[in-house]
């Protein structure tokens, strides 16, 4: 994503890829919430930061010379762009972030106000590239040389402003000379692996080899896989994990194949307001993309299908949680306070 002088937020819409490259422009925050709805624009910190961009364009196109006016409206502009998608805490914090740099100095005028907003939305962009490099660097320590890793839906480049998170910690391995290569589950139903990850690798020349999800427990009993890494959409303060359907799973078959299970996420995808992972919210979405592929059925008409596209991992599965500040160990969670605070 990349926002333009006219004052517009240029988007890859995602949905199209890996065949096609095009570009969406959002001209107003509704264009932006209708992106991120459909996953055009998807993947934790990648919606935190297009909602910031999308609140921006927003409080241009109020009309109010009223600061008070212009101040709920632009609160009524995040609570839309908020409730697009539950799961993603990035997008809440994102937000509220903006909100908050709104209340600084109550002599600012309308138009600084939105310098403000669109200040503070570059500087979202900005560090979240600089944050998925510092988990690459902590994390890349955990992969041996020779390592073949397997991830799950796409935690790269496409899912935040950059370089990505699990994809980052592969892109570090690499940028440190290790020989690393990659497997990557498709993710039904939307196939953010098939269509997404194995795009970005293979743009790289990283080795990338694409499985189907039910193929991953075959793939561990064979040894052909060294350790696993993936994103994170929520992680409450006990260490649980939300994460693209399927995670849990995985963590389930790296457990009992004795294999490191890492998540790979910025500290502003921990949520310590919530004490465990039945709290976390999860997305359920439309029964046609489980019935449907490309638009053609693939299903008895009528079928029931269930379609959450998160799932919860208990801390006990997860290896270790690499963030921008370090690896926090689930033995320690109790420090993650003091970790994020600190
Ligand atoms: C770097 S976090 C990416 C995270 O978001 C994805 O979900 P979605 O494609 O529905 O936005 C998936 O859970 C990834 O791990």
């Amino acid at each position: 994503m990349r926002w333009l002088e006219e004052g517009c937020l240029e988007l890859l819409d995602q949905t199209k890829l890996p065949l096609k490259v095009t570009y969406l422009k959002c001209r107003d925050y509704l264009d932006v919430a209708a992106a991120i709805k459909r996953l055009a624009v998807r993947g934790a910190p990648a919606i935190g930061t297009a909602a910031a961009y999308g609140l921006t364009l927003g409080a241009m196109n109020l009309k109010t010379r009223q600061k008070e006016e212009f101040l709920s409206g632009v609160k009524a502009i995040a609570s839309e762009l908020s409730a697009t998608r539950p799961t993603a805490v990035n997008l809440r914090w994102a937000l509220d972030r903006m909100i908050k740099k709104l209340h600084i100095d109550d002599n600012e005028d309308v138009n600084s106000l939105r310098t403000v907003l669109l200040e503070e939305a570059n500087l979202i962009y900005q560090e979240d590239i600089e944050t998925n490099r510092k988990i690459g660097k902590h994390g890349q320590a955990l992969i041996p040389n020779g390592s073949r890793v397997l991830t799950h839906c796409n935690a790269g480049a496409l899912a935040t402003a950059g370089y990505g998170t699990a994809l980052g910690v592969i892109r570090a391995a690499r940028e440190a000379g290790k020989n690393i290569s990659v497997i990557a589950d498709e993710t039904r139903p939307l196939l953010q692996g098939a269509r997404l990850t194995a795009w970005e690798m293979l743009r790289e020349h990283i080795p990338v080899t694409l499985i189907t999800d039910n193929m991953a427990g075959y793939l561990m009993a064979t040894q052909k896989v060294d350790l696993i890494i993936v994103g994170a959409d929520r992680i409450t303060a006990n260490g649980d994990v939300a994460n693209k359907i399927g995670t849990y799973s995985l963590a389930v078959l790296a457990k009992a194949h004795n294999l490191p299970f890492y998540v790979a996420a910025p500290l502003s995808t921990i949520d310590m307001s919530l004490a465990s992972g039945a709290e976390i919210p999860i997305e359920e979405r439309d029964h046609t993309e489980i019935t449907h592929l490309d638009g053609k059925s693939v299903a008895p008409p009528g079928v029931k299908a269930w379609n959450p596209a998160f799932d919860v991992t208990p801390n006990h599965l997860v290896t270790a949680i690499i963030t921008e500040r370090g690896v926090i160990y689930p033995a320690y969670l109790d420090n993650l306070d003091k970790i994020i605070n600190h």
